[in-house]
């Protein structure tokens, strides 16, 4: 039997004709607004073999801001014997020092690197575990149990010190070496950066494996300890399924989601992983399901252009490769 709601709703699309609120209707309880975590110049670079000029990853921060992006992730103050690409980090934030209408987190693996970001001037820090202990091992050095240990020992400073910190954890659905992970293991490790205080918890597909499938009992698992207001989604799309998990996550009420420009990214300790979803591509979704987000696709396809032209290779963004050959008006899109 159809339900009053549904005539009701169908009315009010045939009378508006608002086909936003009628998609909207279909596909559940889909966020009306979402926060795009830009990290292409951070996981989009991190992993480029040629050392890109520092003015060039300033350029293009400041590129992403004027493209109306809230939160542009800027950086790492790790180790450069592990990630040489990001050993201009200092110069990086000092660079970006007076640059307005975006906050930029930035990447720190320990106390050593939560210290120099700050002094440094950054005002937000990411911390990263890993939902796989083979992962962990080879992207930071040490156990699962080790890292939450650090990662205490920084939450601690972050508090005293005012500084947010957000936390990432890799491997949410499958690892390069131990293959599937179980969702038990990923909510382990949220609920224990949850209670450290983060205030924000990203879900990453580190190597781009997953369908909504494997992602909608891993996010099932992780709400059950973490208030879904508190996550965020990270999806490689090695495998093309980068847009429907994020779909999948939406509809789960999940409203920040992180991406890269022009779908640049991989991490230098997950083989085989390719890019991150192209910011250009879920900017162009939300805006056909009506969602905000504030972005400019046309200033986020810029920007993309631009760091494309650096590393001289076409985009891996699908929507930018479309729009830069057709005649449409991007905005009317
Ligand atoms: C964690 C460590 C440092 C351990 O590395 P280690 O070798 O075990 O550390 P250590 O404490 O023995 O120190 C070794 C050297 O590093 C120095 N060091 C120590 N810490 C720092 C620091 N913060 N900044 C600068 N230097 C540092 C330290 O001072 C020492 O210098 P030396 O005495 O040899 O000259 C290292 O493994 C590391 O830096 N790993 C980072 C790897 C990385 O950045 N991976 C990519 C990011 S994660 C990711 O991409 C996934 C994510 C977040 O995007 C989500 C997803 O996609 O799933």
């Amino acid at each position: 039997m159809v339900s009053l709601a549904r005539i009701l709703f169908v009315l009010l699309y045939i009378i508006n004709h608002d086909i936003n609120l009628f998609v909207l209707q279909l596909l559940g309880s889909i966020p009306r607004y979402v926060k795009i975590v830009e990290v292409g110049p951070r996981d989009g670079l991190q992993n480029e073999k040629e050392i890109v000029p520092t003015k060039v990853k300033v350029g293009l921060i400041k590129m992403l801001v004027s493209s109306g992006l809230p939160v542009v992730e800027a950086t790492s103050f790790v180790s450069p014997k592990w990630v040489p690409q990001l050993g201009d980090a200092k110069d990086v934030m000092e660079a970006i020092r007076n640059v307005e209408g975006a906050r930029f987190p930035v990447l720190t693996p320990n106390l050593k690197g939560f210290e120099a970001a700050v002094a440094a001037g950054a005002k937000e820090v990411a911390i990263f575990a890993s939902a796989s202990e083979s992962f962990s091992k080879s992207n930071i050095n040490c156990s699962i149990e080790e890292s939450l240990k650090r990662y205490h020992d920084v939450s601690l400073a972050a508090e005293k010190a005012s500084v947010p910190i957000r936390g990432y954890i890799s491997c949410v659905v499958g690892c390069p070496v131990e293959g599937k992970v179980p969702p038990t293991k990923v909510a382990y490790v949220a609920e224990r950066l949850y209670d450290m205080g983060c205030s924000e918890i990203s879900l990453g597909d580190t190597i781009g494996v997953g369908t909504p499938g494997t992602v909608v009992p891993m996010l099932e698992a992780v709400m059950n300890v973490v208030p879904v207001d508190k996550l965020a989604v990270h999806f490689h799309d090695t495998y093309g399924q980068a847009l429907s998990n994020i779909l999948a996550s939406l509809q789960m009420g999940i409203a920040t989601v992180d991406s890269s420009v022009a779908g640049l990214g991989g991490c230098p300790y997950a083989k085989g992983a390719t890019g991150n979803v192209a910011t250009e591509d879920v900017v162009y979704m939300l805006n056909g399901l009506g969602v905000k987000t504030n972005v400019d696709l046309g200033k986020v396809m810029l920007a993309g252009d631009f760091i494309c032209k650096h590393l001289e290779r076409p985009s891996r963004s699908k929507t930018a490769t479309a729009l830069s050959t057709s005649t449409a008006n991007v905005s009317k899109l």
